[in-house]
């Protein structure tokens, strides 16, 4: 497989490093696993569970897993907690910076309660995937000195009731993220899974970037990491198979605001901040369309770094 971009280096396999070989290329660098997770009681503690007995407890490979609890009103934490993960509630993390509700905000916390030299994010709805998600992810970072950030690349499958693959997956990817790239950022253009919200990056990276709080997190991380680093520090690594929960086509809506607003937000003065958007959407009902407005929230939270009391480094990054 290849998938070479302008800037981009081509698609390496999770296959290409073993879990042991990455324990023992650590030298002393700590790795964090972090699960955000909004209502995954039925799926985020298989995942804990079988990352910490493969990668915590069989070989001393991952230091940290941590689930960040995103507002859940189902028993996420408890479930997560109980199959062996750290547990914070992302609203009780410094509450003196306030709470929003997103995955980036979920992922923007994550910095304070984690200490991690290195961090993967892997997302709590997978269904089909394995721990070849983390060591793929960390095979980059923990034998290359020059990535600074690691996509995963993956088939994703949308399945029927049935099981059966009815197309791939990706709609916001391919009707956004990818466009935006092409037209702004085509020196991104080889990134083959922009979206994906299995990544892999060193702190000292993570913690300049800014954070949109909703689903911008992802393509602004890329964005933010190829402006610092060049683009030739982004490393992608086949990973497979997966498969996830899928949102109903109008809830990508908001999803797909976040994300061109993160891309817009990073073209310059001529597209100001915004820090919310009003969608309207509707719903056929007897009396017509019936308007159902979102309001969509575009905050971004500052780079850790710069944010009193944070612990981490504070080295200077890429020269
Ligand atoms: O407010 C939220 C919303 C989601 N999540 C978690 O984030 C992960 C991904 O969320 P999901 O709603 O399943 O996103 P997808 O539809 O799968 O969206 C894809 O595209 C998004 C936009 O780039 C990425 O953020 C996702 O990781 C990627 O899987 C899951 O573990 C969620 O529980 C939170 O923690 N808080
Ligand atoms: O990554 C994406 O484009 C969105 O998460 C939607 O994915 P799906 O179309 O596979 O549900």
């Amino acid at each position: 497989m290849t998938a070479d971009g302008d800037g981009v280096a081509g698609v390496r396999h999770h296959a290409d490093w073993s879990v042991h070989g990455l324990a023992a290329a650590k030298a002393g660098r700590r790795v964090s696993v972090v699960l955000p997770a909004r209502d995954e009681e039925a799926t985020v503690g298989g995942i804990v569970a079988r990352l910490r007995a493969e990668l915590v407890e069989d070989v001393p490979l991952v230091d940290e897993l941590v689930v960040i609890d995103s507002d859940s009103s189902d028993a996420t934490a408890e479930v997560a907690r109980r199959a062996g993960a750290s547990v914070h509630a992302a609203a009780a993390i410094r509450p003196d910076l306030g709470a929003r509700r997103g995955k980036g905000e979920a992922l923007w916390k994550s910095q304070f309660v984690t200490t991690g030299d290195l961090v993967v994010f892997v997302d709590s709805d997978l269904v089909d995937w394995g721990p070849h998600f983390v060591t793929g992810l960390l095979g980059p970072l923990l034998t290359d000195p020059a990535t600074a950030l690691v996509k995963a690349v993956y088939d994703r499958p949308m399945l029927d009731p049935a099981g059966r693959e009815v197309e791939q997956g990706g709609r916001v990817t391919e009707l956004v993220a990818r466009p935006l790239l092409a037209l702004h950022h085509p020196g991104l253009a080889g990134i083959v899974q922009p979206l994906s919200g299995e990544w892999a990056i060193r702190r000292d990276v993570l913690e300049q970037l800014s954070v949109p709080v909703g689903y911008g997190v992802e393509i602004a991380a890329l964005v933010d990491t190829a402006t610092l680093c060049g683009p030739e520090a982004i490393a992608q690594v086949d990973l497979g198979r997966r498969t996830h929960r899928h949102h109903r086509h109008d809830t990508l809506g908001p999803m797909a605001v976040q994300v061109l607003a993160a891309v817009e937000a990073r073209l310059g003065a001529s597209h100001p901040r915004s820090t919310s958007a009003a969608l309207r959407q509707f719903d056929r009902t007897t009396t017509g369309f019936t308007p159902r407005e979102t309001t969509v929230d575009l905050t971004e939270r500052p780079p850790a770094v710069t944010v009193e009391g944070y612990a981490g480094c504070l080295e200077e990054v890429c020269g």
